[in-house]
């Protein structure tokens, strides 16, 4: 029998994704912190198809290239992040002892305001994007749900922008959705939903709103089945970005029959 192919729309297949010039194969990245065991993150990293894993600078080792996590995820993309600073100078100094340690420019920036919520705090936080920029960084500030404060990163020379869903750790999913819209729709660079998504549905109406990819750490790490929560998010974000593209149908206040009407039996 002959095998049915769906084709995808023209152009479909040509639906890249680009950070700072580089193309990733996954729109998911990935958290290392948390997961049961070392082996267990090593595995939900691998069935999630994430290409960009994440970890926190004071908590890798950073001697040499012999740490654990880093020796584990040989292979994937590197982006270390500066969480649990809380100026602009610390960020700063973390950013550029990651980069000695690890052999990568790339940073993601977070700078924490308060220890309650772990929200960003906004100034520091474009006084550090604003220097790692000039220092040659490909820099990815974590950020409010906030598009003025997303547009300044950007104007800044941010490579991507990486605003909140809810918060840290929370698993409360996309708490404003029609600011992470209006953002997705205004920037010209990658927006990269970070924080806060539950589950697996979350995962797909960030990427339905239009954000070209999102970070996930608590929802896979704290699962009872790590493992099957990554792929069920690396899933997810594929069908979300799909979903986006296809465009969805417009919402109606009223029923219209998908079957025709005509010829009904008994009418
Ligand atoms: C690992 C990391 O970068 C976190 O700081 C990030 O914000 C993820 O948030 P969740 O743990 O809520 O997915």
């Amino acid at each position: 029998m002959d095998q049915i192919v769906t084709p995808l729309r023209p152009g479909a297949e040509a639906d890249r994704f680009t950070v700072a010039g580089v193309e990733l194969s996954s729109r998911l990245f990935i958290g290392t912190a948390g997961y049961p065991t070392q082996a267990i993150m090593r595995d939900a990293v691998a069935v999630s198809g994430a290409e960009v894993v994440t970890a926190s600078i004071r908590r890798v080792s950073l001697q040499g290239h012999g740490s654990d996590t880093v020796r584990i995820l040989k292979g994937k993309r590197f982006l270390p992040n500066t969480a649990g600073c809380e100026t602009a100078r610390d960020a700063i100094m973390t950013a550029e002892l990651a980069r000695e340690a690890l052999d990568t420019n790339w940073i993601k920036v977070e700078v924490i305001g308060d220890r309650e919520t772990l929200y960003p705090d906004v100034a520091e936080l474009i006084e550090a994007c604003r220097h790692l920029v000039d220092e040659g960084f490909v820099v990815l500030p974590y950020c409010n749900d906030d598009p003025v404060v997303c547009q300044r990163l950007e104007d800044l020379g941010c490579a991507a922008i990486m605003p909140m869903g809810s918060l840290i750790g929370s698993g409360m999913g996309v708490a404003n959705p029609a600011n992470i819209e209006l953002i997705c729709r205004r920037a010209g660079v990658p927006v990269i939903v970070d924080a806060g998504i539950g589950t697996a549905s979350d995962a797909v109406i960030a990427m339905e709103l239009g954000a070209a990819a999102c970070l996930i750490n608590t929802a896979i790490a704290k699962a009872d089945d790590p493992v099957r929560m990554a792929r069920a998010m690396g899933r997810a974000v594929e069908a979300g970005r799909d979903a986006y593209c296809a465009g969805r149908i417009p919402r109606r206040g009223r029923a219209d029959p998908s079957s025709p009407q005509l010829g009904l039996v008994g009418s």
